[in-house]
């Protein structure tokens, strides 16, 4: 049985191919050629850590693929004297003809970078594709979220200011003064607090786990971007309900979100599905309305994006 192991998933997945996987998957759900449930959780007792599994089909000729991620998330992973991820996934994929398991994916970056991609994506059809400025991106949190997409948006939109928020303040400053090294530039600036980080911001991104609000409506300017990515069990925590209230709310797929989005009345605030939009059947939003994308993650990502890594890493085996 073939194993794709991480280093080789981080030395094949380039973030444009993780992009169009993702972009793909989400068109698919608004056609309906996707089979997807809720994730089931098996939440560990007294503890914050929580076991999901994620079975997906997706229908299509590039990305299409029968699979299955089973990802935890152990919060305290990231404090551990020598740190691991906190998220951590392996993905099954299983040919469609006969059910038989074609290979187990290393899924931890396809997760890291498949959640970048989607916030990636509604950027790109809610925001920039309606000229709307790039000028500063707001991070709030610089976990594994926090980075890539600090990394994968500068990138992909080429902000000229990142600017990155934590809790815990140090680690923001160490992520800020890392990438500027890193790309030898002046552009990642470590804010001392989320009002400042957010003030001015054209787009948002929340990577966190905090069950409180970080981002207040006030602090907002019309006609922003927000990517709420984070806060696990309870994925809309990290804005106030002012900002729901005075934003469309856009989302990865309506059947998971109304289940794992259930505590927010989401009949108020709802405008659709972000593939809806790439698909043109879902108008978007006028220009000075705040717009979030809530993405909760997909099994049907997962698959497309191991589809592509099962594809590319056939490619480089036949070619030794
Ligand atoms: N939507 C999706 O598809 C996905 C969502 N996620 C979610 O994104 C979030 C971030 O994941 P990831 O970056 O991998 O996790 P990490 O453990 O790497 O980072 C967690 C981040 O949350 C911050 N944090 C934790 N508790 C609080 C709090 N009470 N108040 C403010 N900040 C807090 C941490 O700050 P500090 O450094 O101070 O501890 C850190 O910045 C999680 O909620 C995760 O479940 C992850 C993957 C996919
Ligand atoms: O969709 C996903 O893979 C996850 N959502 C929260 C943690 C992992």
């Amino acid at each position: 049985m073939l194993y794709i192991d991480e280093s080789t998933v981080k030395d094949i997945l380039k973030w444009e191919k993780t992009f169009t996987a993702v972009e793909t998957a989400m068109q698919r759900v608004s056609e309906g050629r996707i089979v997807q449930k809720p994730r089931t959780m098996t939440f560990i007792p007294n503890t914050a850590n929580v076991m999901g599994t994620m079975p997906g089909y997706l229908d299509d000729k590039e990305f299409g693929a029968l699979g299955c991620k089973l990802v935890t998330s152990f919060p305290n992973n990231a404090k551990l004297e020598n740190p691991l991820p906190s998220v951590n996934a392996n993905i099954m994929i299983l040919d469609e003809k006969t059910g038989i398991m074609k290979a187990v994916i290393a899924g931890t970056e396809i997760t890291t970078q498949r959640t970048s991609a989607a916030s990636a994506v509604a950027t790109k059809y809610l925001y920039v594709n309606h000229s709307k400025q790039c000028g500063v991106l707001a991070i709030l949190g610089t976990g594994v979220q926090g980075r890539i997409h600090a990394e994968m948006f500068r990138h992909l939109f080429g902000f000229p200011e990142v600017r990155l928020w934590n809790r815990s303040k140090e680690k923001a400053k160490r992520l800020a003064e890392e990438l500027n090294k890193k790309y030898n530039t002046n552009a990642f600036r470590y804010c001392e607090d989320n009002e400042t980080c957010i003030k001015g911001a054209d787009v948002i991104v929340t990577a966190t786990n905090s069950p409180d609000p970080i981002v207040q409506r006030s602090w907002i300017k019309p006609g922003a971007h927000i990517n709420a990515v984070g806060a696990n069990r309870h994925h809309f925590n990290e804005l106030d309900r002012e900002v729901y209230r005075n934003a469309d709310l856009f989302v990865d797929s309506i059947e998971t979100s109304q289940a794992e989005m259930a505590g927010l009345n989401l009949d108020d605030n709802l405008k659709g599905e972000v593939g809806a939009v790439i698909n043109g059947t879902l108008p978007v939003s006028p220009r000075e309305r705040i717009t979030i994308f809530n993405g909760i993650g997909m099994a049907v990502e997962d698959c497309a994006v191991a589809r592509a890594v099962y594809d590319l890493y056939n490619q480089v085996k036949y070619k030794m």
